[in-house]
């Protein structure tokens, strides 16, 4: 085995790409990961003689189905769906399902591979799992996404459950389509269990559940903030995305007294230079979670100014939360953040950053969060759901949020604790990275060659 961590990431990734070729964001997650890493390992090489990244790179299971449906003209199409479950060493399988047409399998292993780590990080019990299809919802009647679930629903109903493998929503997937798939699940198995998190509050939802993902992003940025002596309050927030991570980025941002000035969807980004207050954020749910408009709309509504096709990096601020999808920041559109003063960026989505971004941000030595540390809240509070269902109460709004924040700030500390160099500047990545991974890796030398 090789002492000198350089050359251990670049045999382990020459090893990950000829057993995954073509695979270009599942080798970026597992490249950010070893690199961060292999320092660690060489030094513990239990890990390495166990092969225990071997084994993490590889999905304990991959599931691919044929999801039919008709859509209301009584046309028939066939969509593909997929679970991928990675990880159950710490607790079953937990993650989201994204519905999208341009999603692949390459994607499904990117997203659980973060998940694993980002479930450890939360310090609850849980394994990490993704999947989802590439049916795409934009346009679909409330019928034809009903019974688009439906389908999807029956198949995954045989590989999942609530001590097993328990599903939550991605892109594309909300409450109403968490709704069509638990309802199904449970006429298919005649059972009310916790299968799903994200249900609606009157049928076993958690309360914060919606909001936690948003509010988490945003608290672990005031945490990063803090270790400055500074705060939220009165900085100018670039947010991009506007479902349901950037809508309650947004509020917490207003919440703790900043400046929220962008939104963004799949068509181009808005520029609000006074600020995206509560009125506005309430149009914009509305907007999004009923009528399902486009982003444009807030432009024309509001008089701002609209760029089509554009991110929104280009616009001045303190704080960056890309809270979209994955790769929307450029190499270049950092070095025009970090020109333009932004010091801090949280990642609200997974993987926001590309490899060139990421490194620009860690070598300016910036408040940089990825996302597996900046957005666990999310999967954090679906935990939180998990217990209550199991235990068949409910907690308060105040309840689940103290929890929610305590979840973070602790997570916050983790990464400080394995991520502070000696300058005393912190690499949140590489903090998250072996925080999350220690956890996991020690449970799987526990449980045997599995
Ligand atoms: N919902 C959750 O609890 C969690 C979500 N995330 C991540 O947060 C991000 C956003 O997810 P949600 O808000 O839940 O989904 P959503 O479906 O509610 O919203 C997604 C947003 O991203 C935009 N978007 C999607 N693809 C895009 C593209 N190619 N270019 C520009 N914009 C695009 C959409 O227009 C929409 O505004 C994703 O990366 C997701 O994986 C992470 C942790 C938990
Ligand atoms: O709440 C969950 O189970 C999953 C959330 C999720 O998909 C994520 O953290 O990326």
């Amino acid at each position: 085995m090789t002492k000198d961590p350089k050359r251990f990431t670049e045999d382990f990734m020459a090893y990950v790409k000829a057993k995954n070729p073509g695979e270009a964001e599942f080798h970026q997650a597992v490249l950010e990961v070893v690199e961060t890493l292999s320092e660690f390992l060489v030094k513990n090489p239990r890990y390495v003689e166990a092969k225990i990244l071997e084994r993490m790179v590889e999905p304990e299971r991959v599931i691919q189905f044929r999801v039919p449906w008709t859509d209301d003209k009584g046309n028939i199409h066939i969509n593909r769906g997929y679970r991928v479950e990675m990880n159950s060493a710490i607790g079953p399988y937990k993650g989201g399902l994204r519905f999208h047409p341009t999603i692949n399998l390459n994607i499904f292993k990117f997203l659980a591979f973060e998940q694993v780590l980002k479930n450890s990080l939360t310090s609850l019990p849980m394994g990490g799992g993704k999947g989802g299809s590439d049916f795409d919802p934009k346009g679909k009647t409330d019928s034809e996404v009903m019974r688009f679930c439906q389908s999807f629903a029956t198949e995954l109903a045989r590989h999942i459950g609530p001590d097993t493998d328990i599903p939550a929503g991605d892109i594309g997937v909300g409450g109403r389509e968490i709704g069509f798939m638990f309802g199904q699940y449970k006429r298919l198995r005649n059972e009310f269990t916790g299968v799903f998190t994200g249900k609606g509050i009157g049928w076993g939802g958690s309360l914060i559940r919606p909001e936690a993902t948003g509010y988490g992003t945003v608290y672990f940025a005031e945490e990063m903030l803090k270790t400055k002596k500074d705060s939220i309050n009165g900085k100018t927030v670039t947010i991009s995305g506007s479902g349901n991570v950037a809508q309650f980025a947004v509020e917490k941002v207003l919440d703790l007294g900043g400046k929220p000035v962008t939104l963004s969807d799949s068509g181009g980004t808005i520029y609000d230079p006074d600020g995206i207050d509560r009125e506005k954020l309430e149009y914009v749910k509305m907007l999004k979670n009923y009528y399902r408009g486009r982003i444009y709309e807030y432009a024309d509504k509001y008089n701002v100014q609209y760029f089509e096709n554009e991110r929104p990096w280009s616009v001045k601020c303190d704080v960056a939360l890309p809270c979209a999808t994955q790769n929307e920041i450029s190499g270049s559109q950092a070095e025009t953040l970090l020109k333009n003063g932004c010091f801090v960026v949280a990642e609200g989505a997974n993987m926001p950053s590309t490899y060139e971004a990421e490194h620009k941000f860690l070598n300016a030595g910036i408040l940089y969060a990825p996302g597996k540390a900046a957005n666990a809240g999310g999967v954090a509070v679906s935990g939180l759901e998990m217990s209550q269902n199991s235990m068949r109460m409910s907690w308060t709004r105040e309840e689940v949020d103290e929890k929610l924040k305590c979840i973070m700030e602790n997570i916050h500390s983790m990464c400080v604790e394995h991520g502070k160099g000696s300058n005393g500047v912190v690499n949140y990545v590489k903090g998250a990275n072996i925080a999350g991974f220690v956890k996991v890796a020690d449970a799987m030398l526990a449980q045997g060659l599995v």
